[in-house]
């Protein structure tokens, strides 16, 4: 796309927003059922672009990249009425008879940017909420899965709003030229650099981010758990996407194995239509380059042409390793080996904060204590990745792992300004008086008191403080008429 196409799509973004016309619920209702008609009217198309960018199969496809979205449609169509609802909330005694309430307003013109390894999902999910939410979004592919991003150009544009939901397509000079612009936020999927080149150039408008960043997510088995269920949820985990997946068990922190490969892929993973490819030869050179100098325990063999490299494990890992220093984001499992839970739990806390923590155990303490004494973006005990497909749960990083989280109510929120909302009437002055000047003593203890806070308001409460006002006004009276004889008798 040309910088001035980029310039074009975002200033046509925000008149179409100054317009107005996405405040209104129904003009959002039919924008996310033209989205849900978009996914399911394209399921083949969706899914030939995600085979040739990732040579991803129909069942992962739909478990991992759309049933989730339709979920999330769904949800949002049926809560919006709540979730845009004034949420009245409890007062001070000096506001108890107003109205009081936090408005959900929308920011404005958001910019939402993916990435490549599930590159329709990290797109269209954050969608979904900033269009409930009453947003323009500027949509910013990864150009690395190149079908999907011209997929969306082609379809978004059919389906939704021209003006308001631009598609902006190209690689690095396109997202530099469009970072350059001012947004009312952004949200940015992708690694932790570029959430760094991200974060600098929202901060030169003070555009507030959320970035669902990635980082190596730590697996801990605990001798007293069902192995062979423990190993065949985190090879599940780790290898689906052929381990492109940014909460894939990094590494496990144990000492035993039992492979469930064969199982799963069959004797032969290249010929298997459950298995993945590595998204290009960079990704395939990196992981390769994590490999050397390691004894590989299981597969290793890999095919450049194809884009392929095996299932892998690799016992026995130093910490220091290089495959220990960054985020794996490949079929590739290191297993280091440590003492019992409070190495692990010492080895977690001497790193970077993970996106994902997952514990296999069946000590119901171990798992209190290892929450407790961790911290990490989110949790899943006795499996793996479970916790991104909970709505309920806010799904996002902590520290190096991103700043912000999203899924279900949470994109709402996030794609939301909460507008603090006063509505007084011009009754009851004797109450507010008491904060006018002349200042007085007993003035200052009323204000104090009436500062306090208050839970609810019921007819009664109101009552009682209408009672009260009469009753302050009426002391206040008295007080100022002592003061006034105190001042006329001793002058000076
Ligand atoms: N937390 C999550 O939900 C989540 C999901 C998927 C991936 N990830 C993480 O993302 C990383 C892999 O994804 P990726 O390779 O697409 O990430 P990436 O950071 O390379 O790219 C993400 C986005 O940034 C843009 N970009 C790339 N280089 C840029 C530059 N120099 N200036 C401006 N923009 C630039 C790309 O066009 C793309 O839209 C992993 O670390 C993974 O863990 C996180
Ligand atoms: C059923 C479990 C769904 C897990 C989906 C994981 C998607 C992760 C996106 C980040 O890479």
């Amino acid at each position: 796309m040309e910088m001035k196409g980029i310039q074009q799509a975002v200033a046509g973004a925000r008149m179409a927003y100054r317009t107005g016309r996405t405040r209104p619920l129904a003009f959002r209702v039919k924008q996310l059922k033209a989205l849900q008609k978009m996914l399911t009217e394209n399921e083949d198309k969706i899914f030939q672009a995600l085979k040739k960018d990732l040579h991803k199969s129909q069942f992962d496809v739909a478990i991992f990249e759309v049933v989730g979205l339709q979920n999330e449609i769904t949800l949002a169509l049926n809560k919006l009425p709540d979730w845009t609802a004034p949420e009245f909330v409890s007062k001070n005694m000096l506001t108890i008879m107003d109205e009081v309430y936090i408005h959900r307003e929308p920011l404005g013109v958001v910019l939402i940017m993916g990435a490549w390894n599930y590159p329709l999902a990290l797109v269209i999910q954050p969608l979904i909420g900033a269009i409930a939410a009453g947003n323009a979004v500027v949509i910013k592919p990864s150009e690395v899965s190149e079908n999907m991003a011209q997929l969306l150009q082609k379809l978004l544009p059919q389906y939704l709003d021209k003006e308001l939901y631009p598609v902006v397509n190209g690689a690095v000079p396109e997202t530099t030229e469009l970072l350059k612009l001012q947004f009312d936020h952004i949200l940015f999927t992708g690694s932790s650099s570029v959430g760094k080149i991200v974060m600098e150039a929202a901060a030169k408008h003070l555009t507030p981010v959320t970035l669902e960043l990635g980082g190596k997510s730590p697996c801990y088995i605990n001798k007293n758990c069902n192995l062979d269920v423990a190993c065949r949820r985190i090879a599940w985990a780790r290898y689906v996407n052929c381990g492109q997946t940014c909460i894939a068990p990094d590494y496990i922190l144990f000492n035993i194995w039992l492979d469930p490969l064969q199982m799963f892929y069959g004797d032969d993973p290249q010929t298997s239509p459950d298995y993945g490819r590595i998204v290009n030869r960079h990704h395939l050179s990196r992981l390769l380059s994590l490999l050397e100098g390691l004894k590989v325990t299981h597969g290793g063999d890999y095919n450049t042409q194809q884009l392929y490299l095996a299932p892998t494990i690799v016992a026995n890992v130093d910490p220091n390793a290089k495959v220990m220093q960054e985020e794996i984001f490949g079929p590739v499992l290191p297993i280091v080996p440590v003492a019992g839970a409070e190495d692990a739990i010492n080895f977690i806390n001497n790193r970077d904060k993970p996106l994902a923590l997952y514990i296999f155990t069946n000590d119901k303490k171990l798992i209190n204590r290892m929450i407790a004494e961790t911290s990490s973006g989110g949790v899943t005990v006795n499996d793996c990745m479970i916790h991104y497909s909970i709505s309920s749960l806010p799904f996002g990083g902590i520290g190096k792992s991103g700043i912000g989280a999203y899924h279900g109510k949470f994109t709402f929120e996030t794609f939301s300004h909460r507008r603090a909302c006063v509505i007084k009437s011009f009754r009851m002055e004797s109450l507010n008086s008491v904060r006018y000047p002349p200042a007085t003593e007993s003035k200052l203890k009323w204000t104090r008191w009436l500062l306090m806070k208050s839970h609810g308001s019921s007819r009664m409460k109101q009552m009682m403080i209408g009672l009260l006002g009469v009753l302050i006004a009426m002391a206040l009276k008295v007080n100022n008429k002592y003061l006034h004889l105190y001042s006329a008798t001793h002058p000076g």
